[in-house]
């Protein structure tokens, strides 16, 4: 397992070492996650095989490419593993093509393409349009405090329903829901990480040790 302790981040930046928390490193853009989570403390380790999912609190989905991921885990045998984690409890979050992984339904998903689910969701891939399209805006977000949450939507799914189990916590003007939770589980169709935003990540980290601290 590769494990990246949050020293190696830089002097000074770090804290004590906090929740164990895995991203899961199969394609996509797990180091920013993994930077990311070791300045707010957490003790992050990549997680590619079952082993390795079974040491962790907690794991995000990196955004990238939601057909590669779902292939992958299931050539590396952890999509079921990783499905009895999710109804197990596991705190989750998923950004962009995790969010997709993480949805019970999707939409205009390619040939084959399965989920793992456990969000109440239908989610559509690619709804933004392609690579060119891709766009930046500020979204309100009550849970996360006063100030405006900068999103970068690259590629990104939205969610086209929410379903009773669910519930949207931000959306865009037009109405378009673009950010879910349900009990353990949070989704971004944008993402947070590579922008600095480090709320998402906190809020999740506050999951992650309640369920630690509660069993
Ligand atoms: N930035 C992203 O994660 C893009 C998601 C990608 N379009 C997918 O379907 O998985």
């Amino acid at each position: 397992m590769t494990t990246l302790r949050s020293e190696s981040i830089g002097a000074g930046e770090t804290a004590a070492v906090g929740p164990r928390v895995g991203v899961l490193a199969l394609q996509g853009d797990f180091r920013e996650h993994a930077h990311l989570l070791a300045r707010l403390g957490a003790h992050v380790s990549l997680v590619r095989r079952p082993e390795e999912l079974a040491t962790v609190d907690g794991l995000v989905i990196p955004g990238g490419e939601s057909t590669v991921m779902d292939k992958l885990s299931r050539a590396y045998g952890l999509a079921e593993p990783l499905k009895r984690a999710i109804a197990g409890g596991l705190p989750v979050y998923g950004t962009c093509a995790g969010l997709i992984m993480l949805a019970d339904t999707i939409l205009d998903a390619i040939a084959g393409q399965q989920t793992l689910g456990g969000l109440d969701v239908v989610v559509r891939r690619n709804a933004f349009g392609s690579q060119n399209q891709s766009f930046e805006t500020d979204l309100d977000i009550p849970a996360l405090g006063d100030e405006p949450v900068h999103a970068v939507f690259i590629r990104g799914p939205v969610v086209e329903s929410v379903g009773p189990a669910a519930t949207p916590l931000a959306a865009l003007p037009d109405g378009r829901v673009v950010a879910v939770e349900q009990g353990n589980l949070l989704g971004t169709s944008f993402h947070p990480e590579i922008t600095g935003e480090y709320r998402f990540h906190e809020y999740f980290l506050g999951t992650v040790r309640n369920r630690t601290l509660n069993g």
